[in-house]
């Protein structure tokens, strides 16, 4: 498979080529997320709070992977996910991000159209299913909620001192393909909001190649505050070609027959 990118020449337009599902498929993902009108999300007042069970992890790695930077703890992690639209328990993989160039793009999910400087994905798969055991088999399962993506709006404002030991590593990975081992704890807890009640959901796909369609995505209204310079410590990190990593975002899909669920009004 030709590395993919975000490039004119490996981008969004031309996975099709080794992916024909970002093409063909009828469930993939990012998708602008409408609230008025026609195919707007509807509230299902059936939706409960997501309920994350997040210990603060105590060994994992730091990777700039030339199209994004993934926090991945180590295989032990406890971590858990349950509740919302689930009716599973997921365990976490890893989590990563997408951002843009300035401050009025970056995020893979839109709300009405409008695109916040980056997004923050969790990513977690289902640990009580026996058709796999493992976030990769998870992937290549065919099963339509093999795994559940957490979506969190990332916005300029305060310095976030939860994510900062986050954003202070990012000088550590600069170059594409390096990594480091996280130094010390990392609660990941402290970086969401305290109540995970108000979200988006939806069945989708991952928004990077080989864009499986077998996410439950849970993209939460409220967004994360950053400051300016940790959104710049992002578009300092480089994509392997000598440039930095700006826009690794998937323009929005179509939703086809699609409806979006909403647990708040
Ligand atoms: N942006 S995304 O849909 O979370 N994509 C991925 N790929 C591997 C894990 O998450
Ligand atoms: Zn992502």
């Amino acid at each position: 498979m030709a590395p993919w990118g975000y490039s004119k020449e490996n981008g969004p337009a031309t996975w099709h080529k080794d992916c024909p599902i970002a093409n063909t498929g009828v469930r993939q993902s990012p998708i602008d997320l409408i609230t008025t009108g026609q195919t707007c999300a509807k509230y299902d007042s059936n939706l409960k709070p997501v309920i994350v069970s997040y210990p603060a992890f105590s060994e994992a790695t730091f990777l700039n992977n030339g199209h994004s930077v993934q926090f991945q703890p180590s295989a032990g992690n406890l971590s858990e996910l349950s509740g919302g639209p689930l009716t599973k328990k997921y365990k976490f993989e890893q989590f990563h991000f997408h951002w843009g160039n300035n401050d009025s793009e970056g995020s893979e999910h839109r709300v009405n159209g409008k695109m916040y400087p980056a997004e923050l994905h969790l990513v977690h798969w289902n640990s009580e299913s026996p058709n796999f055991s493992s976030f990769q088999e998870a992937v290549g399962s065919n099963d339509p909620h093999a795994l559940c993506v957490l979506g969190f709006f990332l916005k300029v404002g305060a310095e976030n001192a939860s994510l900062k030991p986050i954003t202070d590593l990012l000088s550590k990975v600069k170059n594409a393909g390096s990594s480091v081992s996280f130094p010390g704890k990392f609660d990941l807890k402290a970086v969401l909001p305290e109540t995970l009640t108000d979200y988006y959901t939806y069945d989708g796909s991952l928004t990077t190649p080989p864009l499986a369609e077998c996410v439950k995505w849970i993209v939460f209204k409220e967004p994360i505050e950053v400051s300016t310079a940790q959104m710049e410590a992002f578009r300092a990190v480089d994509d392997g070609h000598g440039k930095p990593i700006t826009g690794n975002y998937r323009p929005p899909c179509p939703l086809h027959t699609r409806t979006v669920a909403a647990s708040f009004k």
